[in-house]
């Protein structure tokens, strides 16, 4: 079975080009049937719309409420019949409509050690904060803010002299790296989650 991958990104989505990379082996496993963002001008859903793939973008502002904009991003979601929602780059916090929508079938990359830093300023907290290690960390989406049981985390070295944009570059190719292994696992070898604790290369 081929997995299914839904992408949400709000950017330039080098977390999806990532993905799309990977799955151009038979292997992998896995292909991308759709890619939403959340406001229009995203470089990775023009990315996406080249390589042939369905594209959404469904902005909070075209909607009359937050809670109709979350309803149409499940329905949207839904026709697509994903496997699994990767949300990579996403700047919206997910409401209840996706998320009852897919329960547990939700993933996260976020550019900190969680639950260190969380937010949209990941590595400029971090920066500040004087932490020596860094990192990401892949985690599935709940009603809070990156709270999420924990799939995966990768450390990624501060150097004394980096700035926010040189450890970002440095956090987000760990990440990157950490997303595909990750996400590939679970579509082929599966995945449970048991409390607080997720285990990969396992089924419920
Ligand atoms: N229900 C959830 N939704 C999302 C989660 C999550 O853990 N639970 N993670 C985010 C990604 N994220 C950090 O990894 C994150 C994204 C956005 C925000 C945030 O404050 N968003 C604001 C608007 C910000 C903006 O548009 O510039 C908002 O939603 O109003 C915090 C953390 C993906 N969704
Ligand atoms: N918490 C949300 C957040 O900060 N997400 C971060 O946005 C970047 C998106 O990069 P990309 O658009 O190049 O994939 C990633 O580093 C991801 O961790």
């Amino acid at each position: 079975m081929t997995g299914r991958l839904a992408v949400l990104i709000s950017g330039g989505g080098s977390n999806l080009r990532a993905l799309l990379d990977a799955c151009e082996d038979p292997e992998y496993g896995c292909e991308v049937v759709l890619v939403i963002a959340d406001r229009h001008g995203c470089a990775g859903i023009d990315h996406a719309a080249e390589a042939g793939i369905d594209t959404a973008v469904l902005a909070v502002t075209d909607f009359p409420s937050r809670e109709e904009w979350d309803q149409a991003l499940a329905s949207r979601l839904t026709e697509s019949s994903p496997d699994l929602v990767v949300s990579a780059g996403f700047l919206k916090i997910l409401g209840s409509a996706v998320l009852s929508a897919f329960p547990g079938l939700i993933v996260n990359t976020h550019n900190s050690l969680l639950p260190s830093f969380p937010g949209i300023h990941g590595p400029r907290d971090a920066l500040d904060y004087g932490v020596k290690i860094a990192g990401a960390t892949l985690f599935v989406v709940d009603e809070g803010m990156d709270t999420g049981q924990i799939l995966a985390q990768c450390a990624v070295e501060v150097l004394e002299d980096d700035t926010e944009e040189v450890l970002l570059e440095r956090i987000k190719a760990a990440e990157r790296a950490q997303l595909v292994r990750t996400v590939g696992s679970m579509m082929r070898d599966g995945w449970r989650v048991e409390g607080r604790r997720a285990f990969l290369n396992a089924r419920p």
